[in-house]
This record gives C-alpha cells, sequence and structure tokens, in this order.
C-alpha cells in the first residue's frame, strides 16, 4: 500500500502541490484543486448540505467484479443501502495506493455519504461534517470502533480505544481526570528536556565530522525515538532512553507497533487462525514482544502499587508535581480512590496509551518538517517568533503559549495529514444518518452492523470548507481582533471554544477533527499538541533544517498512521544565534 507524494512549486504559488502515484505509471491523479472565492460562514454552512450527492457527471463505466460486489453487498445488506451513490469500480480501484486517496476522489465524485462496496462488504464514507458530529458526538453510543477493535483487541485489550461500552464508561472515567491543567504543565518539562536530550544528540554528531557543518540524519526516526521516551516518562515514569540505545523492549515496542501497522492494513485477519501463533514466525515474534512490553508494564505497575498514596481525585489533581518524583499517569490511576481495578485493565490502558500516543506525534512531527522544508519563507517565520519568545531559553508553560506559530503549524499539519486518516465506527442499532439535501430529505436509513469510515482526510481537505485546501497555509487558522470583535480563522467561529490554545472540532462544528471528537474524542490532545510544539520549537530554536533529497523523493504509506516508506531524510545545521 504505497504511494509516492510529488510536490512541485508552481511560479503562481510557491507552496506545494500534491499529485499521487496510484501504482498506475499511466495516470496519476492530481488532488490539488483549484482555490475557492472564499464565502462567507453562513454560505459555507449551507454549501454543508449541498455538497452531498449531487453529482450529476455520467458514471465511469464498471468492470464485472465491481458489478458482481456491489450487488452481493446490496443483497447481503438487505438492500437497506440501495439509495446512498456507490463509489464506481470500488474494487479494482483499491489497490496499489492507500485507501483514503481512492476515498477522497470518490468523495468528490459521489458527495459526502457515498457506499463502498467491497465484496460481501459495504462500508459507508461519510465526508460531511453534519454526518460525522451525529455519529462521533449526537448518537455517539449507538456505535462501537467495529474493525479497528477486531484489528486492535489482541494488543490492546480492553483499553480505551477498543474497549467495549461498558469497559469504556468505567475506565474513561479514570483516565480523562489524569490529563489534568497540573500534569500537563509538569509534563512541559519532559517534552523539553526529551527535545533538548534529541538535539544534543545532534549537537555530538556534529562534534564528530568536524570537517563538515552539516548532519544527515532520518528525523522520522528520530521523532519516533522522542516519541517515545515521552510517551514512557509521561504514562509510567518508564525513561526507554531511546534517543540514544536500543533495548529489548524498545526493540519489542517497534515490534508491537509494526505488527499493528500491518494488521490494520491487511484486509484477512490472519491472526485469528487457528494455531497462528505457534505456525505463523511473523505471529510467534509479536506473542514474544507482546510478553517482553507485558512483562515491563507488570514491572511497573507493582512497583507504583507497592508505593501507593490513596487519594480523591480533587486532591490528585492539586498535587505539587514539582516535588513528585513521579508525575505519571500511572502514578495518578493507582492513587486514585475508588479506581481500583485489576492489573492486566491497567497494564491494556497502558498499552493503548503507549501505541496510541507514540506514533501519531512522531508523524505530526515529520509532517510539519516536511512541509516547512518546501517553504523556507514559513521556516523562517517560525525561527523568527522562536528567537523571539525564547531567545536561547528553554520552553515554559507560559511562553507555549507564545509560540503561536510553531502551534498552527502542528494543527496545520494534521489537518493535511491527519493521524489516523479515517475514524472506523460499526453501527449497533439501525440509525437515520442526518440528510437535508436534495432527493433525500430524511437522510439514509442504516441497518445495524454498518461499517464506517468517517474520511478525516477529505473533511480537512474539503473543497467545500477550506480555501486552498491542499496548501500548507498555516496562516489560515490566525484569529483576528477587528471592529466588530473577534473575526474566526476561514469562516468559523472561536468564540464556541473560548480560550483554547488550538483549534478543534467545536470550534469549526465539526470539519476540523484531528483528535475526533464526541464521548470518544482522544484523551491526550492537549499533551500530544504541546508535546509537538515543543519538540518543534526545541528543533528550530537549534538547528536548519533542510530536505535531503527532492520532495518527489519522500514516498508515503499508510497504516494507522500516515507515514514515510523509508524516513524523512534531512540536512541539518546549527544555526548562528543572533540573540
Ligand atoms: C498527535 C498525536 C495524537 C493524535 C493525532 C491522536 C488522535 C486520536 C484520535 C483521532 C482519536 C479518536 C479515535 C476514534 O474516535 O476512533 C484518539 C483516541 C485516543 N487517543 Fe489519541 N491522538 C494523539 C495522541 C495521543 C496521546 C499522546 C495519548 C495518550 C497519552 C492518546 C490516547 C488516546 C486514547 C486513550 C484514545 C481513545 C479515547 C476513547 O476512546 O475514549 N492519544 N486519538
Amino acid at each position: 500500500m504505497a504511494s509516492t507524494i510529488t510536490t512541485t512549486t508552481t511560479a503562481a504559488a510557491s507552496v506545494p502541490q500534491l499529485s499521487v502515484f496510484n501504482g498506475d505509471l499511466s495516470s496519476k491523479i492530481h488532488l490539488f484543486i483549484s482555490p475557492l472565492t472564499p464565502f462567507p460562514a453562513s454560505r459555507r454552512r449551507r454549501r454543508r448540505f449541498i455538497c452531498q450527492s449531487t453529482n450529476t457527471e455520467k458514471p465511469k463505466s464498471r468492470n464485472l467484479f465491481d458489478n458482481a460486489s456491489n450487488i452481493l453487498t446490496n443483497f447481503l445488506s438487505g438492500g437497506n443501502l440501495g439509495s446512498m451513490p456507490t463509489a464506481e469500480g470500488a474494487v479494482s480501484d483499491l489497490f496499489g495506493r492507500p485507501l483514503f486517496f481512492a476515498l477522497y476522489d470518490w468523495f468528490l465524485e459521489h458527495g459526502s455519504v457515498y457506499k463502498l462496496a467491497f465484496g460481501p462488504k459495504a462500508f459507508v464514507v461519510v465526508s460531511d461534517p453534519i454526518v460525522a458530529r451525529h455519529i462521533l458526538r449526537e448518537n455517539a453510543f449507538s456505535y462501537d470502533k467495529g474493525v479497528l477493535a477486531e484489528i486492535l483487541e489482541p494488543i490492546m485489550g480492553k483499553g480505551l480505544i477498543p474497549a467495549d461500552l461498558d469497559t469504556w464508561k468505567q475506565r474513561r472515567r479514570v483516565i480523562a481526570p489524569g490529563f489534568h491543567a497540573l500534569y500537563l504543565e509538569a509534563m512541559v518539562k519532559v517534552f523539553t528536556d526529551c527535545s533538548e536530550r534529541t538535539t544534543l544528540k545532534f549537537e555530538k554528531l556534529l562534534e564528530d565530522v568536524h570537517v563538515q557543518d552539516t548532519i544527515e540524519l532520518d528525523l522520522e526516526a528520530e521523532f519516533s525515538s522522542l516519541a517515545l521516551d515521552i510517551i514512557g516518562l509521561g504514562v509510567f515514569n518508564y525513561d526507554f532512553g531511546s534517543i540514544s540505545k536500543e533495548s529489548p523492549v524498545i526493540k519489542a515496542v517497534y515490534g508491537t507497533l509494526f505488527e499493528a501497522e500491518h494488521r490494520s492494513t491487511f484486509y484477512i485477519p490472519y491472526w485469528k487462525l487457528p494455531l497462528a501463533s505457534w505456525i505463523v514466525p511473523r505471529q510467534r515474534k509479536f506473542q514474544y514482544d507482546l510478553k517482553v512490553i507485558n512483562d515491563c508494564l507488570d514491572g511497573l505497575i507493582k512497583n507504583a502499587k507497592e508505593t501507593r498514596e490513596e487519594t480523591d481525585v480533587e486532591k490528585l489533581q492539586q498535587r505539587d508535581y514539582s516535588n513528585l518524583k513521579d508525575a505519571s499517569l500511572l502514578r495518578f490511576f493507582v492513587d486514585m480512590r475508588g479506581a481500583d481495578v485489576d492489573d492486566r485493565q491497567l497494564r491494556d490502558d497502558l498499552m493503548t496509551m503507549l501505541i496510541a500516543g507514540h506514533e501519531t506525534t512522531a508523524a505530526v512531527l515529520t509532517w510539519s518538517i516536511f512541509f516547512l522544508s518546501q517553504n523556507p519563507s514559513k521556516m523562517k517565520k517560525a525561527q523568527a517568533e522562536i528567537d523571539a519568545v525564547l531567545g536561547k531559553g528553554k520552553v515554559t508553560f507560559d511562553s507555549l503559549k507564545n509560540l503561536e506559530y510553531i502551534r498552527l503549524i502542528v494543527v496545520e499539519s494534521l489537518r493535511l495529514y491527519p493521524q489516523p486518516p479515517l475514524l472506523i465506527r460499526r453501527s449497533l442499532k439501525s440509525d437515520t444518518l442526518p440528510g437535508g439535501y436534495k432527493g433525500q430529505k430524511d437522510g439514509y436509513k442504516i441497518p445495524p452492523g454498518t461499517d464506517i469510515f468517517i474520511s478525516v482526510y477529505n473533511l480537512h481537505r474539503s473543497p467545500y470548507f477550506w480555501d486552498k485546501p491542499d496548501e500548507f497555509e498555516p496562516e489560515r487558522f490566525l484569529v483576528q481582533k477587528t471592529s466588530e470583535g473577534i473575526e474566526g480563522w476561514d469562516g468559523f467561529d472561536p468564540s464556541r471554544s473560548p480560550g483554547a490554545l488550538y483549534p478543534n472540532e467545536i470550534i469549526s462544528d465539526f470539519a476540523f477533527l484531528p483528535f475526533g471528537g464526541g464521548p470518544r474524542k482522544c484523551v491526550g490532545d492537549q499533551f500530544a499538541l504541546m508535546e509537538s510544539t515543543i519538540a518543534l520549537a526545541v528543533l528550530l530554536q537549534k538547528f536548519d533544517v533542510e530536505l535531503k533529497g527532492s520532495p518527489d523523493s519522500v514516498e508515503l504509506v499508510t497504516g494507522a498512521t500516515i507515514h514515510t516508506k523509508n524516513g524523512l531524510w534531512c540536512k541539518l545545521r546549527k544555526r548562528a544565534h543572533k540573540v
């Protein structure tokens, strides 16, 4: 499932345009959409409904396989999804490129709710904010994680992401309060220290090659180590130290992440085959890796329980973290009065956060650098902000608030490459999706068991909601103060979420949802955004960064997240500080 991102710079607009290699050399599909004329928020909102199912173009011809697949799908779903537009050529077009690219093309062709017939299965693909809001927030408890839970359950057990509704309700009540303001403030030091450990390593490497003034590095791999160290310390106070060493635990973590990734791109659940864990070598390795991590987590849980100080949640949220040796989430969960659970559940929770918080953050940092390296003026603007706010000093909780442009770079990267690009749901009961558009006044009815992909990628690049949707433009999120009050970014309304440091799904009314939305929204969103902002600021404070090769050489692959195929190779040069 690999595809090549090709970025070319045009004279008219010095920003990358995105084209995608779809596996067929003769047909490069260009995702670049001509800039739309900006339109006011009121019109923008009306267009939300018009964009559904209004395509009038003649359908493309379809092959026998696709027709057979669609007939089978309709038959098996009792014809319930029959009136929904069907992605033409669904099966045959799927192979050879990441799924989310194909889903984007079909979104433009069929509208924002369509059906993807795939053999005996149908997936409903949603690219409309109102429908996304309905599924994620308004009717959230009529859906579970479906296919995703099936893939992740062997790894995360009953951790929050794959958890069934009853377990989720119990555990979310314990886990969400752990990310309170004082904890996040304490984490700023962890983010800064780990980021500085990374730049220190780069400085040492530069000293070692003293003849040259640049080093060449795969920054994606470095970000992966950095994110692993941070998540280990933040979640269970364990220092992987992966920036500078390789341990059996680190190898096992990477092995498990690799397997989770492989499963999410593989359509046949090979891991469920009888005796697979004994016969299939990759399954044996996976079981071994899991054991190494589980033993490590069990040891940490045991230690935390031995030093337990049982306290009420309010007191835990007011602890003086500067005096505490261990400010981790594990400490919080263990010390929280009334939150007693068996070690197995606690282990599942820790494993879930380890996986959820690691690769996502590494991917955000990778794409932030990728986009900045092609926009030297934005890179300079970012460094100018860092110099003005930090000088040579360290990031603090307060200075983070002033690093506005860096924060917007992080969210703009998440807009262009959301991690993950699709949210997966399965209906537990029949439901009617919001409608209101031509010919579908009451919306589509879906039966229980319907699998749904909410394409965050499509929402984030929708020509109906974003001006120049494929361009890297952090400035689009800037809030301006006008004589008439505060004017939000791109026609959306920041007053819906006053005081938010980062744009979110509430401000955008579900047109921008990098962390999902509703009750199952990411619990680590602020942790991740602060971590990414600080890591980026520390790197750009000390180094000038440019891509080693051409942007065309950066190949893209997807699993749970979007990342590069062969790394993000960059040249780093130490900055001469004028401050
Ligand atoms: C840039 C980094 C991150 C991104 C883009 C991200 C994205 C997301 C998204 C989109 C969801 C919702 C999934 C869905 O609705 O199906 C989610 C859920 C979750 N995330 Fe994150 N995440 C990030 C970092 C983190 C971190 C650092 C942690 C923990 C320390 C974390 C823990 C979780 C958990 C536990 C859930 C499940 C929540 C629930 O079901 O109640 N994530 N994340």
